[in-house]
């Protein structure tokens, strides 16, 4: 009897998604309903892009999983918390736990790689012994062992995206939101940069990327969400960007 109770907790465990959205509409103050009733959930170890057009309700996705902002109605749990839950002071924690990239990088541009990627574990007070581990260890994986010194300005839009994902990376996060990681990029950047997030995804990070990169979502193959005036239209396994426009 034991042994099967131990089987049915292990696969009740597998089958909790990181990210699950129930019913879940967002209408900004100005009235405009960015998203629908959608309902999806991701689980442990996917790679999942969000495909979809212009003011599709893409953004806003990721901004409800990293409450910034809060659905009108519906619920979103990640990491089995119910965000709607959250008390603000715990808001800056769950935030931290996600790893995050965006189309604009987002670095201090008067701090070197380094520095740049320091402090993310700064501010969850890593001890600074381990911070010279797990810095150089993060940007060596990322391909910029000989960069700590540079600053961003310094670095190839190739590169400053490779920064933001080390330090994205660097705390080890369970998963990982790409917002258009690709979007200043140029296709030979673009391919790399998606070759590492695929490498990142096979070392057991959850990855979502939103992208409007029809080549690299066709040939990826991965679980395609497509989103369409707030309601999601489809789902699919490897899927492509067909829906998307
Ligand atoms: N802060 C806001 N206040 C009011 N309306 C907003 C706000 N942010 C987004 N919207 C509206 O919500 C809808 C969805 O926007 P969202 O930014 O989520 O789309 P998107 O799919 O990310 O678009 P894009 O691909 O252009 O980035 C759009 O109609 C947009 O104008």
């Amino acid at each position: 009897m034991a042994f099967s109770y131990n089987i049915s907790k292990h696969l009740s465990e597998l089958e909790t998604p990181v990210i699950r959205f129930d019913q879940v509409t967002k209408t900004y103050n100005t009235g405009t309903t960015a998203l629908s009733n959608v309902n999806f959930q991701i689980f442990k170890g996917e790679f999942v892009f969000i495909v979809g057009s212009s003011g599709s309700g893409k953004s806003t996705l990721i901004k409800l999983m990293l409450k910034e902002i809060s659905p009108t109605s519906g619920r979103i749990f990640v990491n089995r918390r119910d965000l709607s839950r959250l008390r603000r002071s715990q808001i800056a924690k769950y935030r931290r736990g996600v790893g995050v990239v965006f189309q604009s990088f987002r670095l201090l541009k008067d701090r070197n790689v380094y520095e740049n990627v320091a402090f993310a574990q700064r501010v969850i007070e890593i001890p600074a012994s381990q911070i010279k581990k797990n810095v150089p260890a993060i940007l060596s994986v990322m391909g910029l062992a000989d960069k700590h010194n540079s600053l961003p300005g310094e670095l190839s839009g190739g590169e400053q995206q490779r920064v933001a994902l080390a330090r994205a990376l660097v705390n080890n996060p369970a998963i990982l939101l790409a917002d258009e990681p690709t979007g200043n990029l140029d296709p030979k950047n673009s391919m790399e940069i998606m070759n590492l997030l695929e490498e990142i995804n096979k070392r057991g990070t959850t990855v979502v990327v939103v992208t409007h990169n029809k080549e690299i979502v066709d040939m990826m193959q991965k679980r395609v969400i497509t989103m369409n005036k707030g309601i999601l239209i489809s789902d699919e396994q490897k899927g492509g960007y067909t829906h998307a426009n």
